[in-house]
């Protein structure tokens, strides 16, 4: 009798990814852009340890497709980051990973040229040489940490992570988040409950040792130290918003129960709007709100912004791509998020003037 192949069944190829070296040696990091890295990072930390009485601004495309047209948002937002530094710390959203409800383009790194190719040899790349760009701008950016492996190849240029909706229960992302070099925000699960980035904030701030790749894509033990600037984002789920007060006093009970400092972010996106982007001037506004009514558990807000309004279908024809335009979720125009963060600037200004005085 001979043996029967069992492995790898269903898998159609293994084909060559370049080390995590060789991409940052392609793409290296530069003085300016290390600047923009570190100095992000610290304002962000800094903010969840209230030694800075701003608030953070993770704002920017649901996601990447190209990368003109973000450098083209990029320099817009470094402008707008700069008239509104008193206030807020601008985190351009950066996010090349898209956890899919079913199926759909998973984003650049998976799928650079958009054409089921998945190529991510180049996606990892590219995306390295956008992260570069838009730190060099001199802007802080923020991203979805998805593939566990990934973050070797990128992650020395962000300065704040998410752990999405999808993936907050899990334990890999968790082990992950333990070893990252940015805060982690953990949303709430998509049925709205909360408990699972509770007890991933908890989990991330251990050491754990796990199995992952080191800088030459070598398998390796990896051993964390733990991340102790953990803390939650609310995006609403399970049919509901939870932005309110009501809801964001029960975020902060469930923190302090466990704990935890009383750090959280609220994603004026995804159910927070029900998904409508024309919903999400309203949410940042009846959070700032909130923060000018004494709330100061309130550290950060999420934004999907883009150049244009909307989204679009990835077309069979890209040349057909409208610029600009999203092409996951609908997000609200540079028009409108010019207004939203100003009008935010101006409602906090107060609030946030008195407690620099105060310190
Ligand atoms: O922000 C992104 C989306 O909400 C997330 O990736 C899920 O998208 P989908 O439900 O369209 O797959
Ligand atoms: C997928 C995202 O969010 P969530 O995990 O909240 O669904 C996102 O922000 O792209």
């Amino acid at each position: 009798m001979s043996v029967v192949q069992t492995e790898n069944l269903n898998i159609a190829a293994f084909d060559h990814m370049p080390s995590p070296e060789e991409i940052k040696a392609r793409v290296p990091m530069t003085v300016p852009a290390n600047a923009a890295v570190v100095a992000g990072r610290k304002a962000v930390m800094d903010i969840l340890d209230r030694r800075d009485p701003r608030v953070f601004v993770v704002v920017g495309p649901c996601s990447i497709h190209d990368a003109e047209a973000g450098l083209d948002y990029a320099r817009r937002l470094k402008k707008l980051a700069d008239e509104v530094s008193q206030t807020m710390v601008l985190v351009m959203r950066v996010y090349f990973e898209k956890p899919r409800t079913s199926t759909g383009w998973k984003g650049f790194i998976n799928d650079p040229f958009m054409n089921d190719s998945f190529r991510i040899d180049v996606g990892m790349e590219r995306a390295r040489k956008f992260l570069l760009d838009v730190s060099e701008i001199g802007l802080p950016t923020g991203t979805e940490a998805l593939d566990p492996i990934a973050p070797q190849y990128y992650g020395d240029l962000i300065s704040w992570t998410a752990i999405g909706a999808r993936t907050s229960e899990s334990q890999t992302h968790r082990e992950m988040s333990s070893g990252l070099s940015t805060p982690v925000g953990f949303k709430n699960a998509t049925d709205g409950d909360l408990e699972v980035a509770i007890n991933a904030i908890i989990s991330a701030a251990h050491p754990h040792s796990f199995l992952g790749i080191n800088s030459h894509g070598v398998s390796a033990i990896t051993r964390t130290r733990g991340n102790r600037y953990g803390h939650v984002v609310l995006r609403g789920g399970g049919g509901r918003p939870n932005y309110d007060t009501v809801s964001i006093s029960l975020a902060e009970q469930a923190l302090t129960k466990a704990k935890l400092p009383r750090n959280v972010v609220v994603d004026c996106s995804h159910a927070n709007s029900w998904k409508k982007p024309e919903y999400q001037p309203l949410v940042m506004k009846d959070v700032a709100h909130q923060i000018r009514e004494g709330n100061d558990s309130v550290v950060g807000m999420m934004i999907e912004s883009n150049l244009v309004a909307g989204n679009q279908p990835i077309p069979a024809d890209l040349s057909q791509l409208k610029y600009g335009c999203s092409v996951t979720d609908a997000c609200v125009s540079w028009e409108t998020t010019e207004e939203m963060i100003r009008n935010t600037d101006a409602m906090l200004r107060d609030v946030i003037g008195k407690r620099e005085r105060r310190a």
